[in-house]
């Protein structure tokens, strides 16, 4: 996701070095933003894992290949306690509204697997870009975890393919290949792995093209609603997540879940 300003300018700012998150970031995945830490303004937003910029300030491949964002980070999730759950939740809310109500235009350039908090932030998006792969699957499979997705999750879903396809996508879980994701609306186009950054170069340029100020009224005007819903009722949403989070039930699960992924490397 490229910040239009800090691309055009060829100085992103607030970029971070390094492969891991730190404590404190929210997805895993290529998006690491410390959004505890304030101030944070999206306009000084870049991101290390995605794509970084070389000599010529052009953008550069993530370092972190085949994976767009594995989601929010399940070990945030797991053994911590209920104060450590609420300001994740809290930053987690942060990072998505800054990124669903900034003025910039945002492009996702989605060149890897986009499991839920990785689809929720390439759905915050204005354009999404996937690579034509068939192991880059798009999603929110909350519910394969064990787990529900927030009510936000589903109004950004819903807005973007619709109240039966989310219906059905989010009850399965279920993850698109690029084929289906391109066909249900989830992404915008589906190019060669090797035109995904170029394809999404083009659609910026193109966005850019409109006049600013009409641009940013009108992408305020549809989003607004979906946003002040959340904004209305962050608080009960944080305890929300808190008390399902820390249920005995769900912490089993989505160990059980953590315990797959890491035998499944072998
Ligand atoms: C009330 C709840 C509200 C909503 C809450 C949450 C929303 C979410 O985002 S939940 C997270 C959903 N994400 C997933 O289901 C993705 C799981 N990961 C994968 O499918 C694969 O890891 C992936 C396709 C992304 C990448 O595959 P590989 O390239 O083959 O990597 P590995 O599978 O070998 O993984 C490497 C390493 O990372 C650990 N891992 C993967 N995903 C996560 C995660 N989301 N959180 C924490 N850790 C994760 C994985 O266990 C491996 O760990 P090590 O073995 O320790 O190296």
């Amino acid at each position: 996701v490229w910040a239009a300003k800090a691309w055009r300018e060829g100085d992103p700012g607030g970029t971070r070095a390094g492969r891991r998150p730190r404590a404190g970031s929210v997805p895993t995945g290529f998006l690491d933003v410390d959004v505890t830490s304030a101030p944070l303004a999206l306009e000084c937003l870049y991101t290390p894992w995605a794509p970084g910029t070389d000599s010529d300030g052009a953008p550069t491949p993530q370092d972190c290949p085949r994976v767009f964002s594995a989601g929010l980070d399940l070990t945030e999730m797991c053994g911590r306690n209920p104060a450590h759950y609420a300001e994740y939740w809290k930053a987690v809310q942060e990072l998505w509204l800054r990124t669903y109500l900034s003025s910039l235009v945002l492009v996702a350039a989605i060149n890897g697997a986009c499991p839920a908090g990785g689809c929720i932030i390439a759905l915050a998006c204005d354009c999404r870009v996937l690579a034509d792969n068939p192991k880059y699957h798009i999603g929110l499979n909350e519910t394969l975890l064990g787990i529900t997705a927030p009510f936000w999750f589903k109004d950004a879903y819903v807005n973007t393919i619709g109240h039966r396809a989310s219906e059905q996508a989010l009850q399965l879980g279920y993850l698109f290949p690029p084929s289906e994701a391109l066909q249900v609306g989830l992404v915008d186009q589906v190019v060669p792995e090797d035109q995904v950054l170029s394809t999404a170069l083009s659609e910026m340029a193109r966005w850019l093209a409109v006049p600013d100020h009409a641009r940013q009224l009108t992408k305020n005007m549809m989003r607004k609603a979906t946003a002040d819903r959340l904004l209305r009722q962050r608080d009960a949403d944080i305890q929300n997540f808190v008390s399902f989070i820390c249920r005995d039930s769900i912490q089993k699960s989505l160990q059980v879940y953590l315990e797959k992924l890491r035998q499944r490397k072998g």
